[in-house]
């Protein structure tokens, strides 16, 4: 079984509007309320792609409600451990030339809350997969993930995880199926700035070495990187007006692990999650199948090593 774990999920509001005019009255054209958090939009793409996965995590309240109703209307699986706080809101905001995303910090956790979670894991197998992605809320601490990642590893199961800094880096030497930083993340986790794709190349071979099984690194609309082994692909981005790119990440992730469980071949995993992602940013919230299928048959990746 795939399950994606989302330690902070949330009800994404999205508002778009012409322009904003910060510090005056500005009314929406157009809203919509879609379940989200990192873990969560990989279900539901993973659902999409018709992979069997269940969503774990924690959710509560009225918004942690919102969350699985849409989700079981969806048809996603979810066994997610419910807590007595809200789960949040994060806003996000588009106008015609930007998208802005204002996220909140999340419920604070109970131990309680976090014992019932961690029973999930006593039951994972060799034969299972768990995708880590976002942010923890705070009263988790900073190791949490650490924490997740020895239970997974200790029964057998593999994981891919999308976090950033040196908590992402911190995970390499448990050999991580796939890690999706994207440009900024790197250079900010290496303190270097990338002018040229090619730049990138010693730093995706060096997670490599450290431990991580496939590096894929996006470069949002500069297309994205797979380190694989000794060889480095490039998968050309594709061009298009840009509906929603909430969830492009998670959309690449989700393809990877999808095709990942199936072929275990990197090059066709990568393949599928370039046109996850693209689908997703081309769509103003999940792509339909038959755009999902338009985008892959539009991804054109080359051997830059
Ligand atoms: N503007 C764009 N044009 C074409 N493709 C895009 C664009 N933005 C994103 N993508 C596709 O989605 C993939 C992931 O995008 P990105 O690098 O922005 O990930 P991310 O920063 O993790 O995103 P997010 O945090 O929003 O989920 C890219 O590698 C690319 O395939
Ligand atoms: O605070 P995190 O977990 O890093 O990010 C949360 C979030 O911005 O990421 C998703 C898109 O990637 C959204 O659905 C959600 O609102």
């Amino acid at each position: 079984m795939i399950y994606t774990v989302t330690l902070n999920p949330a009800l994404d509001y999205f508002m778009e509007y012409e322009q904003i005019e910060i510090g005056d009255v500005n009314r929406t054209s157009t809203t919509r309320m879609t379940p989200g958090g990192k873990g969560i939009m990989e279900s539901r793409m993973l659902s999409l792609l018709g992979t069997p996965n269940t969503a774990l995590g924690f959710i509560g309240g009225f918004t942690g409600q919102a969350i699985r109703d849409a989700l079981i209307e969806q048809g996603i699986t979810t066994d997610f451990t419910q807590i007595a706080a809200n789960s949040r809101v994060n806003v996000k905001v588009k106008t015609v030339s930007e998208e802005t995303s204002l996220d909140s910090a999340g419920p604070k956790l109970t131990p309680e809350d976090v014992e019932h979670f961690l029973q999930k894991f006593e039951f994972l197998t060799e034969d299972d997969i768990v995708v880590f992605a976002g942010t923890a809320p705070k009263s988790l601490g900073d190791d949490f993930y650490d924490r997740l990642i020895e239970a997974v590893v200790a029964r057998g199961a593999q994981f891919a995880i999308d976090v950033d800094g040196q908590k992402l880096l911190r995970t390499l030497t448990n050999r991580p199926l796939v890690i999706k930083p994207n440009r900024e993340e790197l250079e900010e986790m290496f303190d270097v700035k990338f002018e040229h794709k090619e730049d990138i190349i010693p730093y995706g071979q060096k997670m490599l070495a450290q431990g991580a099984k496939n590096v894929m690194v996006s470069m949002a609309g500069d297309g994205a990187l797979l380190f694989a082994g000794k060889k480095v692909y490039f998968a050309a981005p594709v061009k298009a007006e840009i509906k929603n790119s909430v969830g492009a990440g998670d959309s690449t992730v989700a393809g990877f692990i999808s095709e990942w469980s199936k072929s275990k071949d990197p090059l066709k995993a990568f393949k599928q999650g370039v046109a996850c992602g693209t689908a997703k940013v081309f769509s103003d919230d999940m792509p339909t199948e038959a755009f999902l299928e338009q985008c892959l048959n539009q991804i054109e990746i080359t051997e830059l090593v």
